[in-house]
């Protein structure tokens, strides 16, 4: 299978790749964190006076503005009011109501109403991303470990359980799933009992990683104490499509990255995925702008783009109905500096079409059988989900190319449409390694980064 390369979006970064995270930024930025949550608290207390129950607020703020095409007309009315009911429910747990009763509101849909969604290939795409990277460094973790050793891992921001297949595919021993959305969570358990049943009947006799549950913000409560097992040893914690929600404020960020390494054995790994925070300050710079997007995404900015604040830069990403939530930029310096504190030693980060062109040789199998790319030309062009003029100019142009080479003969070729490969191309893989550390005085762990 082949793949149009040359879209890729190598825009010039923003001076925010630049902007080097100092410690008198990280204490500036600690101490604003302590202002806005004096702030918030006042805002509770006058949201109280004014006889706003909570639960009111977030119904407020599930105004339904999907699909993406229909929201366009009314857009920018439906995002400004969305914003000031979300503004008026920040209390002092920030963003969390917003994130949590978002995710909580997303209905569970079947395999065959998934596969009409516009998105159907992004989807299975990301998917194959994050099968790749878990594997990757499954493998890793295993080539150094005796054989049958048990494999613990933490998946902070687990969702509906859409990872549980790589787990179990992973062959690991155990499973702490983990999100603020109890409703996903739910699902998530629902997903794991069907497993379960299905391995039962399976020839090896069901078995499958044993797994427990944590209904819990991961930015502000320590997981390792609601542990089944607070001394347990991780070898993999795992944070896919989540952990950008920490960097909402410094005291977040650190709490989430505190969860990530403190129950990690050394040589084990932290891995995820974000938006790329230079991408995207990149593109809202070059569209002037603090919206842009095609007609499967759109980013609304919700901070100065020119001199974005290193936690708290919110925007509003909108995913053709997938996604609608208040997120925030990872300013990638300052995460790197933070993770030292926990013992986590930067390894690598990947935008995602660096990832593709890595692994697609490796992963060419899987990428077929997860249907993770479009097959082009198609049997009839109305079974395209691409329906802008130029969204498979890239894969004419390619197919050209190599039918010259061919001598004419025709051939098919898997690919993403232009506005899906845009959506794509702004997000990154990251991996951190956890170290050995020595002891202070005190008894804290020190780590030499
Ligand atoms: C885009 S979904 C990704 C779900 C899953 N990791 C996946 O890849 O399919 C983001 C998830 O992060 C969760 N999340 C966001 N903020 C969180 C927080 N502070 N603590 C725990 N989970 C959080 C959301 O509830 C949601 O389930």
């Amino acid at each position: 299978m082949s793949f149009q390369e040359e879209i890729t979006y190598n825009e010039t970064l923003g001076e925010y790749s630049e902007q080097n995270a100092t410690t008198e930024d990280l204490e500036k930025a600690l101490m604003e964190a302590a202002a806005e949550a004096d702030a918030r608290n006042s805002q509770v207390e006058k949201n109280s006076s004014e006889n706003e129950t909570k639960d009111q607020i977030i119904k407020e703020t599930s105004i339904d503005i999907s699909p993406l095409k229909r929201k366009s007309v009314n857009h920018n009315e439906e995002c400004s009011k969305k914003r000031k009911t979300e503004e008026a429910s920040v209390s002092v747990e920030g963003y969390a109501n917003v994130v949590a009763s978002h995710y909580n509101q997303i209905e569970e849909k079947g395999l065959q109403e998934r596969s009409k969604s516009r998105i159907v290939y992004l989807r299975n795409f990301h998917n194959w991303i994050k099968s790749m990277l878990i594997n990757e460094y499954l493998t890793k973790v295993k080539s150094s470990k005796k054989h049958n050793a048990p494999l613990r891992v933490l998946d902070m921001g687990c969702g509906k359980g859409g990872d549980l297949l790589k787990w179990k595919k992973g062959n690991i021993t155990h499973l702490i799933c983990s999100d603020i959305a109890s409703v996903s969570l739910e699902q998530c358990k629902n997903r794991y009992a069907d497993m379960k049943e299905r391995s039962a009947r399976e020839r090896n006799g069901g078995n499958l990683f044993s797994i427990e549950y944590i209904s819990a913000d991961c930015s502000r409560s320590r997981l390792r104490e609601k542990y089944s097992d607070p001394s347990l040893k991780l070898d993999i914690v795992s944070c896919q499509f989540a952990f950008h929600y920490s960097f909402e404020s410094l005291p977040q960020a650190e709490c989430m990255l505190r969860n990530a390494g403190e129950c990690l054995l050394a040589g084990g790994y932290f891995i995820g995925t974000i938006p790329d925070s230079n991408d995207l300050v990149a593109r809202a710079r070059k569209a002037d702008s603090s919206v842009f997007g095609n007609d499967v995404y759109k980013v609304v900015f919700d901070c100065d783009t020119n001199k974005p604040p290193l936690f708290g830069a919110k925007y509003n990403f909108y995913l053709d109905g997938v996604v609608d939530c208040p997120e925030f930029l990872v300013h990638f310096p300052t995460l790197v500096k933070l993770a030292k504190k926990y013992g986590l030693k930067f390894v690598k980060k990947e935008k995602f079409y660096d990832f593709f062109n890595r692994m697609k040789d490796e992963g060419v199998k899987l990428l077929s059988n997860m249907s993770s790319l479009e097959s082009y030309p198609p049997l009839q062009s109305s079974n395209l989900v691409g329906t802008a003029d130029d969204d498979y100019l890239h894969a004419d142009n390619f197919l050209k190319g190599i039918s010259r080479d061919r001598g004419g003969r025709d051939c098919k070729i898997g690919t993403l449409s232009k506005s899906e490969w845009e959506a794509s191309s702004l997000y990154l893989a990251f991996v951190f390694e956890k170290v050995k550390n020595t002891w202070n005085a005190d008894g804290t762990p020190c780590y030499d980064i």
